[in-house]
């Protein structure tokens, strides 16, 4: 659980000096995963390095009971004159785990970054996508409970991406996330609730699709009966994929019998269908949208 208590944000500059975040209050449960939403400059990359510990606020305090990581991707941390393996090495040591978790961490960074002998190359040779995929890895190689995720900080080419999206999948059920992005698709795949960020304050939904509702809302666009009966409809089926996949992996975990997992697995299978079917209503309904627009 992640508490976030009247917390004020601002910077000092020429150029600022407005409060960017005003008398934050939300609790974010411990595995639920929560998109941040809201228009650029809203305050969306400053709520997630307060949450990351990263910058602090001016009023208020953020109280972490689980762990947290660093913006996944975040670049800036490397030492340009030491190799990618050196720079892994140095933060694997730092988070400790002895020799043996030295070498989990190093292995894991290099196989999923895959930029090949570039791995012991310096970092201040590798192009942006290279550094990028460096940084994921070594987020994705310890085990927290709550990963943050920037898309200002998160690129990488399609591939990795898909790469990097699957890693997430993997843990769902072991970790959540925390995500900024104004891509919906990913945040609505991702995510299960949302925060929505409006000139300095925060609005917390249970349901991404209520708080990107609401950003369109205020930004003028709101969106058209068809288009949130066609959305809550692909919400709904997410939701009951999301269910039986839980009870699939429950069930396995707990040795069910084969007929009770095959069951299971049916109804997955459907729900899947059933998914991809609301899916396309709502690409159709989107479609139409844009034609009359
Ligand atoms: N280091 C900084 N120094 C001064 N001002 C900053 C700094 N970082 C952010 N800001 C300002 O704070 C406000 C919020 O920025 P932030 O990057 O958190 O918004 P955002 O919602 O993530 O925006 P976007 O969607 O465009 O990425 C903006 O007005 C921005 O100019």
């Amino acid at each position: 659980m992640i508490e976030l208590k009247g917390l004020y944000k601002r910077y000092h500059n020429h150029l600022h000096n407005e409060w960017v975040l005003k008398d934050i209050n939300l609790t974010i449960p411990q595995g639920v995963s929560v998109g941040l939403v809201g228009p650029n400059g809203a305050g969306k990359s400053t709520l997630l390095r307060l949450i990351g510990g990263m910058d602090s606020p001016e009023r208020g305090a953020v109280i972490r009971r689980c762990r947290v990581s660093w913006p996944i991707g975040l670049t800036g941390g490397f030492k340009g004159s030491m190799t990618g393996r050196q720079n892994v090495q140095f933060v694997a040591r730092v988070h400790g785990g002895g020799v043996q978790g030295v070498k989990r961490v190093i292995d894991f960074v290099e196989g999923f970054a895959e930029i090949g002998p570039a791995f012991d190359r310096p970092v201040q040779t590798y192009s942006s996508g290279m550094r990028s995929r460096l940084a994921f890895g070594l987020s994705l190689a310890f085990d927290f409970d709550v990963y943050l995720s920037d898309e200002a900080t998160s690129v990488g080419d399609r591939a990795f991406k898909a790469k990097a999206k699957q890693a997430f999948r993997d843990r769902v059920g072991k970790a959540s996330l925390i995500m900024v992005s104004h891509g919906e698709a990913i945040l609505r795949d991702m995510c299960q609730a949302g925060i929505f960020l409006h000139q300095g304050r925060a609005q917390w939904f249970d349901e991404i699709d209520d708080a990107i509702a609401a950003y369109h809302e205020t930004s003028g666009m709101p969106d058209s009966a068809p288009l949130r009966q066609a959305r809550t409809a692909t919400w709904e089926a997410r939701k009951e994929l999301r269910a039986v996949k839980a009870a699939h992996a429950e069930a396995q975990a707990a040795g069910a019998d084969q007929a009770h997992l095959d069951t299971l697995m049916a109804s997955m299978t459907h729900k899947r269908q059933l998914l991809r079917q609301r899916k396309a209503e709502l690409a159709a309904v989107k479609e139409q949208a844009d034609d009359d627009d």
